[in-house]
């Protein structure tokens, strides 16, 4: 199903954050978000799941398909996130961060569940092992593999790969922009990275300062 933001705006009483902003990303499709620093990239990635700061109003509509999503809160909107930072719980083993995504359900199905999406990203034969003791690539496959195991509706992401080596994020984006067109689910990659960019049809730019007095 397609993301669809129609933002009117996004504003604190004093100011503007954003203005404007209607697009529809496509089941599949990696949609990129680029602009400079303060332009809004992280607010509009908090509006589509849910977690603005509440002294931000929120003038627009998010759909999923035929889903209103905006009113919905957070857990209700089933997006899946992943940010520069992974946050793996250091006292769990890789599979055991896993299981803590997919809290219901029994343990035996959740295991098989979770055992395949680690398959999905290459990282089964580190099940067991303490995510302290994997390097910042293997860990951003576990945390993809996490962020996916809910069966998100949509997928967003905030900068993940920037903490990697050229080497790894180009390994981690064919992973990503893989998976999204495997499961056909839309997502929206903010990044600094022009090599993050696959189609210029997927690509906002946030160029207009945001800070405007209201
Ligand atoms: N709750 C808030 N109250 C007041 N101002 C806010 C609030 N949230 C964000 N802002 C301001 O809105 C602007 C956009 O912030 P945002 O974090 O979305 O930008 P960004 O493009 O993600 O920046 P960066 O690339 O530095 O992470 C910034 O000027 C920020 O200070």
């Amino acid at each position: 199903m397609a993301l669809q933001l129609h933002i009117h705006r996004l504003a604190t009483p004093r100011h503007t954050l954003l203005a404007h902003i209607d697009l529809v990303v496509a089941p599949g499709v990696v949609h990129t978000v680029m602009g400079p620093s303060g332009s809004g990239k992280s607010s509009l990635l908090a509006a589509v799941c849910g977690t603005l700061d509440p002294a931000v109003q929120f003038e627009g509509s998010i759909t999923l398909g035929d889903t209103r999503v905006d009113t919905l809160p957070t857990q209700a909107r089933r997006i899946g996130m992943l940010f520069q930072d992974d946050l793996l719980f250091a006292h769990m083993t890789v599979l055991e961060n896993l299981l803590f995504a997919l809290p219901s359900g029994p343990r035996a199905n959740r295991k098989t569940q979770a055992q395949q999406a680690l398959v999905d990203v290459e990282m089964d034969a580190y099940a067991e092992a303490n995510p302290a003791t994997l390097s910042g690539g293997q860990r951003a496959r576990v945390a993809l593999a996490r962020a996916l195991l809910a069966q998100p509706r949509a997928l967003l992401l905030d900068e993940p790969f920037s903490k990697l080596d050229a080497n790894l994020r180009a390994r981690m984006r064919a992973l990503v922009f893989g998976l999204v067109a495997q499961r056909q689910i839309p997502a929206l990659l903010v990044t600094h990275d022009t090599a993050d960019i696959a189609h210029l049809d997927h690509l906002t730019h946030l160029t207009h300062a945001v800070t405007q007095p209201v």
